[in-house]
């Protein structure tokens, strides 16, 4: 049987980023793309022109519209905007704590604009990134639920392992944001202690629209389709890694990344990603 994945995050009008991004993504990996939406976004490549959050109760009845009747093997949270909806979300996922969940704790857009309200930020880390599988935070937001700053390798370790005392139960921190590298270096860190760093060859490119929301949703569409943790974010990590690098020439901003260039690779990993087992 098709196995299914349930997105709960905003549109992106422009498709680079949010639930477009997810529902492409789920698509080339073979998995059945079903949708919780929380917010509408006007937005392009050059930013985000307005945003409409959905009431907290739609949001509910979706979720428990896709998870009554589908066969959903894994969720994945985006933009959630506001404390309500998170209450929601939150609340609805709680007779689903089986199946396994990916936070994509997203806060603000390439362009600067806000995806998560300041007072949401403890709704958050109260009351979902307890109940999460994984969660995937870039270094800026990171930083935001640590409170710690994040400038190194060891910072990062310090970062990811805060993360996890609050609850989580495996944490991605996602490098891209680093300035002090010529790679994109991910560090993925259960809390049984297991430890690796994804690193990559970072690539000079405009095009790097809904990268988080992508590579989160590939992790998702593998763990829908039964993979292990570690084997879905190392394949996601190649699956982000080809889309950047085969980026579309879209927009006159951060344009999209390439959702179908793994499927164009014939699944197979690129020599760009390298896994580093941690000393
Ligand atoms: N310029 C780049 N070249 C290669 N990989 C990148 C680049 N920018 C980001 N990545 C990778 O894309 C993924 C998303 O990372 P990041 O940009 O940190 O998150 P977000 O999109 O949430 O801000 C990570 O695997 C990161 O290492
Ligand atoms: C609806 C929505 N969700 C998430 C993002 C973050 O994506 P990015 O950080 O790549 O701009 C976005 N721009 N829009």
């Amino acid at each position: 049987m098709t196995s299914a994945a349930l997105t709960i995050a905003g549109s992106d009008s422009g498709g680079g980023a949010g639930i477009q991004a997810d529902l492409k993504t789920f698509q080339e990996l073979g998995v059945f793309g079903t949708s919780a939406l929380t917010a509408i976004t006007a937005q392009n490549t050059l930013g985000v022109h307005a945003v409409q959050p959905v009431d907290a109760r739609i949001v509910a009845a979706q979720i428990q519209a896709v998870l009554d009747d589908l066969p959903v093997k894994a969720i994945k949270t985006g933009m959630l905007f506001s404390a309500e909806i998170i209450q929601s979300v939150a609340h609805e996922l709680r007779a689903y704590s089986a199946i396994p969940l990916v936070i994509d704790p997203v806060m603000i857009a390439k362009g600067g604009a806000s995806l998560l309200q300041n007072e949401a930020v403890a709704a958050l880390k109260d009351q979902l990134l307890p109940a999460a599988t994984l969660i995937t935070p870039n270094i800026p937001e990171a930083e935001v639920l640590t409170g710690q700053l994040i400038r190194s390798e060891r910072d990062m370790v310090l970062a990811a392992n805060t993360l996890l005392s609050m609850g989580c139960s495996a944490v991605l921190l996602k490098g891209g944001h680093r300035e002090d590298v010529p790679y994109a270096e991910d560090l993925f860190l259960t809390a049984n202690g297991e430890h690796f760093l994804m690193r990559s060859k970072r690539i000079e490119t405009r095009h790097t629209h809904g990268t988080g929301c992508t590579f989160a949703a590939a992790i998702t569409a593998e763990l829908a389709k039964g993979h292990s943790l570690e084997k879905a974010v190392v394949t996601a990590k190649h699956f982000i890694q080809l889309a950047i690098e085969n980026g579309i020439e879209l927009g006159q901003g951060h344009g999209p990344t390439n959702h179908g260039a793994f499927r164009n690779s014939g699944y197979l990993k690129t020599q760009e990603v390298e896994l580093i087992e941690r000393r």
